[in-house]
């Protein structure tokens, strides 16, 4: 089980990275400035705790007073420091809302982007999971960890240069010992990325598995798939399993590494300075000093160590969310159908590539005609159907409308030439008449009202506010709204695939009765799962793995006596 929709290289993430903080740049800049200022004066205690130690030390002149305006002095220090940290997280926060913004706006634009033959086949889960966790891991990560990263990296910064001015031996024995920090950093950023790659392509492909069942609960219900369902269902579990313990593996080995590494730069400095000491090369309050630079040290570290942890999750993330940049958008179309006969020319298609589902089809639909599609299983009738839908593009030969390739016409040219209906409906958490001007933006209030009474939608006069009222509705009234919607659209032709096979009969009866009046004055071209449909066409097309073995009249086919002429004869003696 592995996505198949791409994912940024390193390169590409830390491109987009870049662009994202130069959009903001100014913010960026009051960041570092105002984080600078406020590690200068984070600086300033520790300093004067210095000098209070000697002062006592040395004992000479006023003491106390001395002391008190040292005091005094590092107390305005901390409190300016402090007003200065949140005025700098202030910007950091503000930078990461915008920015992250920023992120999601991209991502939907791209979705939005993508042509409906190519969203159709991504995999359902990993879209969802890479516009949900992951772009709200990269957009918490920009809120927090820009700012928060800058902070300790100037704050640390600040303070191992202040070692150094400080005493320039206490400060080298301070970066000795921080090497260990160096090793652990290592250690885990070379082993992180394809650990935190796996994690988010297991948890996206669980969400799918359990996406496909809660939407296919009917037909696992139905022909009893439960069993393998949970199966599956276990599998994408152990496998997410897997991939976080993996990831907690690393973490259990990088946290206490850090830790102890983390304190050996005050012990030395302890040492150090202490044998110093010892043999007046350095006055106490030095050794002080230094001491709690490297022990404030540890703060910023930390932080900058938790980061660099979650950094690796959130750039996995971030690569795939970025990823979706490799797939090609929808070119604009301006192509234009004149007439409305549909045309299949030598058609041939596979979806994964190694094998034709389609071959060879040649097919003239007239305008006006009824033409009912029949076949096994699995013979090629919906991909047929998808493919006159202009939803897939065929890989050889053409499918065309008024001599136009459906697959170029623009999609508001296409609604009006042909709209293929399935049970695959959606109502959208929006108000009534929302969802109707979907199919037609320019429609006027009666035109709605037109389309709801002649698909026999009457369930609108129970509906609080009318156009204006929320929709929660059963399957038939769905089914009803989209049919509706295909009476504004107005298109020439209209393709049924299974829009009434998985309803009970009460839905189904209620459906078939709305879908009369749809069809009406229309090119009909129906999948017919019973014979009576069939029977009741203009024509019939009969399809026997990916390929069209028959076409003709029921009475031309039943006199053939070929594929159509047995399943008739078949299905007529059992009647
Ligand atoms: N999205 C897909 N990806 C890969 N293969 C697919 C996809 N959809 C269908 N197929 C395969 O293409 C072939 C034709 O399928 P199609 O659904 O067009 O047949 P059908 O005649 O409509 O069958 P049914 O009556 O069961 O719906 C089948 O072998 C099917 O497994």
């Amino acid at each position: 089980m592995s996505s198949q929709m791409p994912v940024a290289g390193p390169a590409e993430v830390r491109a987009a990275a870049v662009r994202d903080l130069k959009a903001d740049r100014w913010a960026v800049v009051g960041l570092v400035l105002v984080n600078g200022l406020a590690a200068a004066a984070g600086l300033v205690g520790p300093l004067l705790l210095g000098r209070i130690i000697d002062t006592i030390q040395a004992g000479s002149g006023n003491v106390l007073s001395a002391v008190d305006r040292l005091a005094f002095g590092a107390l305005v220090f901390t409190v300016v420091q402090t007003v200065l940290s949140w005025w700098a997280l202030k910007i950091g926060y503000r930078f990461g809302e915008r920015t992250a913004a920023r992120v999601r706006e991209r991502f939907l634009k791209r979705t939005l982007a993508l042509p409906p033959r190519v969203a159709d086949h991504l995999p359902a889960g990993d879209l969802i999971a890479r516009g949900s966790t992951d772009a709200s891991l990269v957009a918490l990560t920009l809120r927090s960890a820009v700012p928060e990263i800058l902070v300790a990296v100037v704050h640390a910064l600040f303070l191992i240069v202040a070692v150094l001015v400080l005493d320039p031996r206490l400060g080298l024995c301070g970066l000795v010992c921080l090497i260990g920090v160096a090793g652990a950093v290592r250690w885990y950023v070379r082993r992180a990325r394809p650990v935190y790659l796996a994690v988010a392509a297991a948890g996206a492909e669980l969400a799918g598995v359990i996406a496909s069942n809660a939407k296919g609960a009917r037909t696992i219900e139905l022909l009893g798939l439960e069993e393998r369902r949970t199966e599956v269902s276990e599998v994408g579990i152990a496998e997410a399993r897997t991939a976080r313990l993996g990831a907690l593996w690393l973490r259990t080995v990088l946290f206490p590494w850090s830790e102890i590494a983390l304190a050996l730069p005050v012990v030395g400095v302890l040492l150090v300075g202490g044998a110093l000491y010892a043999n007046d090369l350095v006055t106490l309050g030095v050794v002080v000093t230094a001491t709690v630079y490297l022990r404030q040290l540890v703060g910023p570290l930390d932080t900058l160590m938790l980061w660099i942890e979650q950094l690796q999750g959130a750039g996995a993330s971030y690569a795939r969310v970025e990823g979706l940049a490799d797939i090609p958008a929808a070119e604009p179309q301006q192509a234009k159908a004149v007439g409305d006969r549909i045309q299949v020319d030598n058609a041939h298609f596979s979806y994964t590539g190694a094998r034709d589902v389609l071959s060879g089809i040649d097919l003239v639909v007239q305008p006006g005609e009824r033409l009912a599609i029949v076949g096994t299983s699995g013979a090629g009738k919906s991909t047929l159907a998808r493919l006159m839908a202009g939803l897939d593009r065929p890989h050889t030969g053409s499918v065309t409308i008024g001599g136009t390739p459906v697959v170029e016409l623009p999609p508001d040219q296409l609604r009006e030439h042909v709209v293929l209906i399935t049970q695959d409906h959606h109502v959208f958490h929006d108000s009534l008449r929302d969802n109707l001007l979907i199919a037609k933006p320019t429609a006027t209030d009666e035109d709605l009202y037109g389309a709801l009474s002649a698909v026999g939608a009457d369930w609108l006069d129970d509906l609080p506010d009318g156009l204006d009222s929320e929709l929660d509705l059963d399957d038939a009234s769905a089914q009803q709204l989209s049919l509706a919607r295909v009476v504004l659209a107005d298109p020439h032709t209209l393709i049924l695939d299974e829009a009434t096979a998985l309803l009970d009969p009460k839905t189904a009866r209620q459906t078939e009765q709305s879908l009369a009046a749809v069809l009406h004055g229309r090119t009909v071209i129906a999948i017919a799962h019973r014979l009576q449909t069939a029977h009741d066409a203009d024509r019939i097309a009969v399809m026997e793995a990916g390929r069209l073995v028959e076409l003709g009249t029921h009475d031309e086919l039943v006199t053939a006596n070929g594929t159509y002429g047995r399943l008739w004869r078949t299905w007529h003696a059992q009647a």
